[in-house]
């Protein structure tokens, strides 16, 4: 194991009938990072996740957690390792500060500890609600605040953000930034990746079983050779003439701006300035969406 890996993970694959869900996945996650597994449904990456946890055996390849091996059933890593699943289960009746008490008991932990939580996730102020009484970002936040009770040094979160609206999916961003800022290691798995572009320190891309590509995601969208837009208010500059300015590969009109696509922005920007030409200007660089359709030829869709 490299010095400050916290997983290993060498060939794995894992069938169920003729499909294999996960298919020669291989990755290595270092000590405090935010490493993020995306795809769109059904590319392996619960599989994935469940196998680095230990609650699933794979049928090929192995994987190392903190040295240790987490399949069968490893009691050494358990204090270390939080989880939480895709569908979060909660006790029946309990507020949700005793909900994070009762977790923390499970672990022998000081339920000092629950309140702290609480405050990390950002629910201090409903510490005495029912959790059936909570909206579904909260749930979230205290279903992650339960798989952070006995303050694991990893946390492995199943699609957190999954079927949150965007507010509260942003709340979750920050919740996620602040259980990083503590230092922990943070594997988490989404199909949004707008969401992982910004949070994560490195991303794998997953398909049909594989990763397609691992990397910081600046990275990934840096790598791409692909164009930059431009868009500038419709009518200053005619259509024509757009597409014979410096660097523009191509130019249309949408019928509120002209888009113009380019890989010197420097440049073309430069030129739509001295042409008084920045009315309404939107720049829109290459995304892992483009990053996706370049991988597998197909529009990403979660
Ligand atoms: N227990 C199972 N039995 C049979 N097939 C399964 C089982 N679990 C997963 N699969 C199949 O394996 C593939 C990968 O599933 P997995 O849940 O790992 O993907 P995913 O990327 O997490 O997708 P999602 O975002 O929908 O959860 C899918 O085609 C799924 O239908």
């Amino acid at each position: 194991m490299s010095k400050g890996s916290t997983i290993v993970a060498e060939g794995l694959r894992k069938r169920y009938g003729d499909l294999w869900a996960v298919d020669g996945v291989s990755f290595s996650v270092g000590e405090g990072e935010f490493f993020g597994i995306l795809g769109p449904n059904g590319a392996g990456k619960t599989t994935t996740l469940e196998i680095i946890e230990g609650l699933r055996k794979p049928d090929e390849g192995s994987v190392r957690l903190f040295g240790e091996q987490p399949w069968p059933r490893n009691p050494k890593l358990l204090p270390r390792i939080g989880v939480q699943l895709q569908a979060s289960s909660f006790f029946e009746k309990l507020t949700a500060r005793e909900q994070l008490e009762t977790f923390a008991s499970l672990y022998g932990v000081s339920t000092g500890t629950a309140a702290d939580m609480l405050e990390l996730v950002g629910l201090a102020d409903k510490a005495d609600t029912r959790e059936n009484k909570l909206s579904g970002g909260q749930r979230q936040r205290l279903s992650i605040a339960c798989a952070l009770a006995h303050d694991p040094d990893i946390v492995f979160l199943d699609e957190p953000t999954a079927a949150l609206d965007p507010q509260a999916r942003r709340n979750l961003w920050d919740v996620l930034r602040a259980i990083k800022e503590r230092g922990k290691t943070i594997v988490y798995t989404t199909h949004y990746l707008d969401e992982a572009e910004i949070l994560c320190d490195r991303t794998a891309i997953m398909d049909k079983g594989r990763i397609l590509a691992m990397d910081a995601p600046a990275t990934l969208v840096r790598g791409l050779d692909a164009p930059t837009h431009v868009m500038i208010e419709r009518g200053i500059i005619p259509l024509e003439e757009a597409k014979t300015l410096a660097g523009v590969e191509e130019a249309a009109d949408d019928g509120v701006s002209l888009r113009l696509s380019t890989r010197n922005p420097a440049k073309l920007l430069s030129t739509l300035a001295e042409r008084g030409a920045l009315e309404g200007l939107q720049v829109r660089g290459a995304t892992l969406e483009d990053v996706f359709l370049e991988l597998t030829g197909r529009e990403y869709r979660a």
